[in-house]
């Protein structure tokens, strides 16, 4: 170290002292709005136990009313979970937010207290088209929260079947993506199931890069991912990795779960796989089209009573006659009910017959739609309705 002499010792110290104090300063500054900090954490904690005690008593009241009504029950359990009200609490919290938070992230810290106070009144157990870290997964925790208990299912048949068996009490399973369309495999769950549906929830297609901390990044030879996945990261792919093999694998969550013992590949995903393989996020958001969104359906056994926002969906099978489409279409009209989507499926084991599904905004219990469907009765062979609930708030 070199000698200083006594002025530039003096200098230095003077500087050091400066520092300090500027330390000083802010590490006050600093604890005193970390007091704060701890003050408003302390009331909040107290609040969120007030409100999960007050869920605890609306679980009293729901399992009374169910013990009171004992005769009429269909199920010896109170059911306590209502997708209208929660849909209307999350629309309250967005309608009064000021902000500096989001109204949506606002809207998601209270789906999480809201996830924990039902589970606190009962435990929902989940089943959703597994394995873990598949989108449909993530959706699941979107709608349900994160307290809820998720059970990965093999295949969307499984997921009607947990349901309708009970084990689980509710399913989730993917309907429709913007770019790819319909799953079919959904549609024809609901011909052959009684089950009804009780939400939607819409989910952005994030796809992230992903690898492993023993990754070797400059010699990758493979990368996994469902072949969606990698269908919508096509364009990506062709420009940063046109070398690499590209390997379509069962789910995304799959693809994430090989790179466990593979130090050569990398994988397609989304963020719950991300963090359900603690795996690094390489580059995120690289799907070709940014809008790409799944729609994804809740199906359980109950009807929903109204939430101010609702869908209505409908499965009808047509005479096989010229026309029969346009007559089923007229009342919807007619009784001013707009109709937010169509699906054709063969009606099997009829050869050349269809079924349409058909969604319409409003609820059952409204008028306008009961009418409309009403009128649509007489003129098909069958008519379900499949369920009315909540259009999604998240
Ligand atoms: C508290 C209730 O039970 C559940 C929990 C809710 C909540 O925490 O706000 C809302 C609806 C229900 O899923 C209720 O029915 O009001």
């Amino acid at each position: 170290m070199s000698e200083q002499s006594p002025e530039q010792h003096m200098n230095n110290s003077n500087q050091t002292t400066t520092d300090t104090n500027d330390a000083a300063t802010e590490k006050a500054f600093l604890d005193n709005i970390r007091q704060s900090i701890d003050a408003v954490d302390c009331k909040i904690q107290t609040l969120i136990n007030d409100r999960a005690k007050l869920a605890q008593q609306v679980a009293v009241v729901k399992k009374e009313h169910l013990a009171n009504n004992a005769a009429a029950a269909t199920d010896s359990n109170p059911i306590f979970y209502r997708p209208e009200r929660e849909a209307q609490v999350l629309k309250a919290v967005m309608e009064r937010n000021t902000g500096p938070i989001a109204d949506e992230k606002m809207a998601r810290l209270f789906r999480e207290i809201m996830s924990v106070c039902l589970d606190l009144e009962a435990p929902q157990r989940i089943a959703f088209l597994g394995p873990v870290g598949t989108f449909t997964h993530a959706a699941a925790l979107k709608h349900f929260g994160k307290a809820a208990d998720t059970m990965p299912m093999t295949t969307i048949t499984d997921v009607f079947r947990e349901v309708e068996a009970g084990t689980a009490m509710y399913g989730v399973v993917p309907v429709e993506n913007s770019s790819e369309g319909v799953v079919n495999h959904t549609l024809d769950g609901f011909l052959s199931s009684s089950l009804k549906i009780i939400g939607e929830v819409e989910l952005p297609i994030h796809q992230n890069f992903l690898v492993a901390e023993h990754t070797k990044v400059d010699s990758l030879s493979r990368i996994y991912s469902h072949q969606q996945s990698l269908a919508q990261c096509r364009h990506w792919l062709d420009v940063n990795f046109p070398n690499v093999e590209r390997v379509a694998v069962s789910s995304n969550g799959e693809a994430a779960r090989r790179l466990k013992n593979e130090w050569h590949s990398a994988a397609i995903a989304g963020d719950v796989a991300a963090a359900e393989y603690d795996l690094h996020k390489l580059y995120t958001n690289i799907e070709d089209n940014p809008s790409n969104t799944t729609r994804f359906l809740i199906i359980g056994h109950e009807a929903i009573a109204p939430s101010g926002q609702d869908k209505t969906s409908i499965v009808v099978s047509a005479h096989d006659k010229a026309g029969a489409l346009i007559e089923i279409l007229k009342p919807l009209s007619y009784h001013g009910v707009s109709m937010t989507s169509i699906e054709t499926r063969p009606e099997r084991p009829n050869k050349w017959a269809y079924v349409f599904f058909i969604d319409m905004n409003g609820h059952i219990d409204a008028p306008n739609v009961s009418a409309a469907i009403a009128d649509i009765r007489p003129l098909v062979k069958d008519l379900r309705i499949l369920g009315s609930y909540p259009k999604a708030v998240l």
